[in-house]
């Protein structure tokens, strides 16, 4: 509808407005340095993010708002769990959705053994599409949710981006991190704060908790990785 205002205040209002499922968009290009940053890793994250761009929308996976910042807030974004994964073992991801940060780490980390646990069947469908289309071996997805798993094995990195509150996430994983092994909580600027209010549950599950504010590659803003070590 316009604005009676001239195409510019019409474009503006629409903007303002926020681009709606099924609008056309741009999509966001990785920049030189992302292709550096991922390297023999970046065809397969990229053919991810193509994936995404192509389907994320219409199978309810990915808001309208956020197709045009794919790389930069959803691929770029999760990879700053990377430096925080083990060695060599198992890595949980819990909530997965779309597939994030868990594709991701399976992607750049082929050596690991990476588990999925995502509850809703129908973004189960989507994360097995993603593992045969791009050819991943080293990924088992369980539709579950984190509780369920309790008694099943425990992993030696468990991830989550978006699913709880830092204390929420302590109680759903306290059970599925292996010993000497950890919780790696994607969270943005109000991690410290999430921290504070978890204190008693770090305490009682014998964790201790480090915030690593990891600048990004694409945007201003930074992502905060809260590693939560098992103690005891
Ligand atoms: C907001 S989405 C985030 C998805 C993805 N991690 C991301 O960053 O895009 C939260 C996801 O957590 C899943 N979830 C909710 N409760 C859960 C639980 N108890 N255990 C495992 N996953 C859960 C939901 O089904 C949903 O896919």
């Amino acid at each position: 509808m316009s604005t009676g205002m001239g195409p510019a205040a019409d474009a503006a209002a629409a903007e303002a407005k926020g681009r709606r499922v099924g609008d056309p968009f741009a999509p966001e290009q990785p920049t030189d340095e992302v292709r550096e940053f991922f390297g023999s890793s970046f065809a397969d994250v990229e053919h991810f993010v193509r994936m995404l761009e192509e389907e994320g929308e219409i199978r309810g996976l990915v808001g309208p708002r956020e197709m045009e910042r794919l790389w930069s807030r959803h691929a770029v974004n999760s990879a700053a769990v990377l430096p925080f994964l083990p060695r060599s073992g198992q890595v949980l991801d819990i909530g997965s959705g779309a597939g994030l940060p868990g594709i991701i780490i399976a992607i750049c980390r082929p050596d690991l053994d990476v588990h999925l646990a995502e509850p809703m069947a129908r973004r189960c469908e989507w994360l097995s599409d993603v593992i045969d289309e791009i050819g991943l071996d080293n990924v088992t997805l369980h539709q579950a949710r984190a509780e369920e798993l309790r008694g099943k094995g425990r992993a030696d990195v468990v991830t989550a981006r978006a699913v709880a509150n830092m204390s929420k996430l302590i109680r759903m994983t306290t059970k599925l991190i292996a010993p000497g092994g950890s919780l790696v909580a994607l969270k943005g600027r109000r991690a410290p704060l999430e921290v504070e209010e978890a204190a008693r549950e770090l305490k009682s599950h014998h964790l201790a908790a480090k915030i690593h504010e990891v600048p990004s590659i694409m945007e201003e803003e930074s992502t905060f990785v809260v590693v939560c070590k098992r103690t005891k």
